[in-house]
């Protein structure tokens, strides 16, 4: 009787065991690992339901993929992949670059907007371009040109708009104030015209800014048909979405293609330190050659920074402690300098904030500008986490779901806290690859410096002068995916002076 009792306790603890084994160490009970791949219709039903919040439902499936990779199916064939392993992201950004173009496609359906002009093309033409500019970039001309163009559209523009609001207590969509800066801010870099878009006349730029953005919207609009080539059929019946595209992009050429023509008739010595005059230079490139550059560059630079800033001043709504920490920094280096409040920052000053620089970096860690970037794959190749990619699969890396990955920022991930990127108040910056949120290898981008000193410019400007209330704080904003990560909606916000005595 005893053995009995004793065999049937052994049986029951045994199928117990197997049960909780199951449940908590197998996939029972668990999502699927990666994308569903259902029978003809691929991973399209799993996309079309969870669209609207792509991001965050790519990023749960990936943080289910044993390396973080996942295959994406169109019906009846593999389409892609997506990843967010670092070791993947050096090999398809670095070490097998020439494998992993833009590709036709990317090209293709950006051609009528953007050229060939660096964002928008591969081999030599690429190269020519980038080895101009990489040389452009690094100049100190240049780099004094942005600090002289950031102050002027800070102390002149930004601070009274903000001063106004304050006094009459005006809401305000601050992620509209920070794109019209970055607008007026690039086209001056670029072909040294101002736009006035924020709070200048305006009259000149309006039209031009307009039309940017529809053909840059209406351009990335052609990338998410659910029918691949509808775009074409709309285009060479000159209807809907591609009729208002063609109509945006002819002003966009037009305006440019006036500045430029007038900036060739000039003499020489005449030249400023934009980037047109420096691409202008030995007078050898064509108008159509220069229009393209000069857009592209107005692409890359236009909307990065105000994205990563409008998310910034959300999050530190509900982090105080963050915005008191860049206050005590602020005063610590104007104490050391013997400067109130109203003198603009140097270069030199920029680069000792080291805690706003830190704030900033942990939100494009968040909050990526560019959230994904996708390439072609040119020859079939195996990543290095062992998944086979085929020919002309498109390959992502997702920047979006890497930063808030337990495996490369541990389990604090989804918290916001600048201090991760201090080592004794000093910035550590990260392993491209594990952050490559501008992008990694010969493509980086040429912009990280331009973009840091706009960034903190503008945080620090704002922060020492304003508190900004933001509407909703505690809700996370709904995101909008075009070719940059913005808030839905706008973020609204009223601002209140801190000091008004300030010297202006
Ligand atoms: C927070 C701000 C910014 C972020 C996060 C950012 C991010 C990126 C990323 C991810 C790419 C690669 C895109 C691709 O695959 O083609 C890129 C490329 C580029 N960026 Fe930026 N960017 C920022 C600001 C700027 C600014 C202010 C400029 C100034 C003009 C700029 C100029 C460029 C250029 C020219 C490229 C193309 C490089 C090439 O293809 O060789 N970026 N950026």
């Amino acid at each position: 009787m005893e053995m009995l009792l004793s065999l049937q306790s052994f049986i029951f603890i045994s199928l117990l065991s197997l049960y909780l084994y199951l449940y908590f160490f197998t996939s029972y009970k668990r999502p699927a690992v990666g994308f569903k791949n259902y029978p003809v219709v691929g991973s399209l039903p799993g996309y079309l339901r969870n669209r609207h919040r792509f991001l965050d439902w790519s990023t749960e499936t990936l943080k289910h993929c044993p390396t973080g990779t996942a295959i994406f199916y169109r019906p009846g064939k593999i389409h892609g992949v997506i990843t967010a392993n670092p070791a993947n992201v050096e090999h398809i950004l670095k070490t097998n670059f020439e494998n992993y173009p833009k590709g036709q496609r990317f090209v293709t359906l950006l051609e009528d907007f953007l050229g060939r002009g660096i964002f928008n093309s591969d081999g030599e033409l690429w190269k020519v371009q980038r080895k101009t500019a990489s040389y452009e970039f690094n100049t100190k001309s240049l780099r004094n040109f942005v600090m002289d163009s950031v102050r002027f559209e800070t102390l002149s523009r930004l601070v009274p708009i903000l001063t106004k609001a304050s006094r009459t207590g005006l809401a305000l969509d601050l992620q509209d104030i920070l794109e019209r800066y970055a607008f007026d801010n690039i086209c001056k870099v670029a072909f040294n015209f101002d736009p006035g878009c924020l709070g200048g006349d305006g009259t000149a730029g309006s039209e031009f800014m307009r039309a940017f953005e529809d053909a840059a919207t209406l351009s990335s609009g052609r990338f998410r048909y659910a029918f691949r080539r509808m775009w074409s059929v709309k285009k060479f019946f000159d209807i809907g979405s591609e009729r208002k595209l063609k109509n945006s992009i002819a002003i966009v050429h037009e305006f440019a293609n006036n500045i430029i023509r007038s900036r060739m008739e000039e003499k020489t010595e005449n030249m400023e330190d934009d980037l047109l005059s420096r691409f202008i230079g030995n007078g050898k490139n064509s108008t159509e050659f220069l229009r393209d550059i000069v857009i592209s560059f107005i692409l890359a630079g236009r909307d990065t920074t105000s994205s990563a800033l409008s998310w910034f001043f959300w999050l530190l709504a509900s982090h105080p402690k963050v915005e008191q920490n860049i206050l005590k920094e602020l005063e610590s280096i104007r104490a050391r300098n013997g400067r109130s409040v109203g003198a603009t920052y140097s270069f030199e000053e920029l680069r000792d904030m080291h805690y706003l620089h830190a704030a900033l970096s942990e939100t494009l860690r968040l909050y990526p500008p560019v959230p994904v970037d996708s390439k072609a794959c040119r020859n079939d190749d195996v990543l290095p986490d062992g998944t086979f990619v085929g020919k002309d699969w498109f390959v992502t890396y997702h920047a979006y779901a890497m930063g808030r990955m337990e495996s490369i920022w541990g389990e604090n991930c989804n918290e916001y806290l600048p201090e991760r990127w201090l080592e004794d108040g000093i910035y550590r910056s990260e392993n491209v690859f594990r952050f490559p949120v501008f992008h990694a290898g010969p493509r980086m981008c040429l912009g990280k410096d331009m973009a840091y000193i706009q960034m903190k410019s503008i945080a620090a400007s704002v922060i020492e002068r304003f508190a900004v209330d933001v509407q909703h704080k505690d809700t996370c904003p709904e995101k909008v995916l075009s070719l940059t990560l913005r808030i839905k909606d706008g973020l609204h916000v009223r601002v209140r002076e801190r000091c008004p005595g300030a010297v202006d």
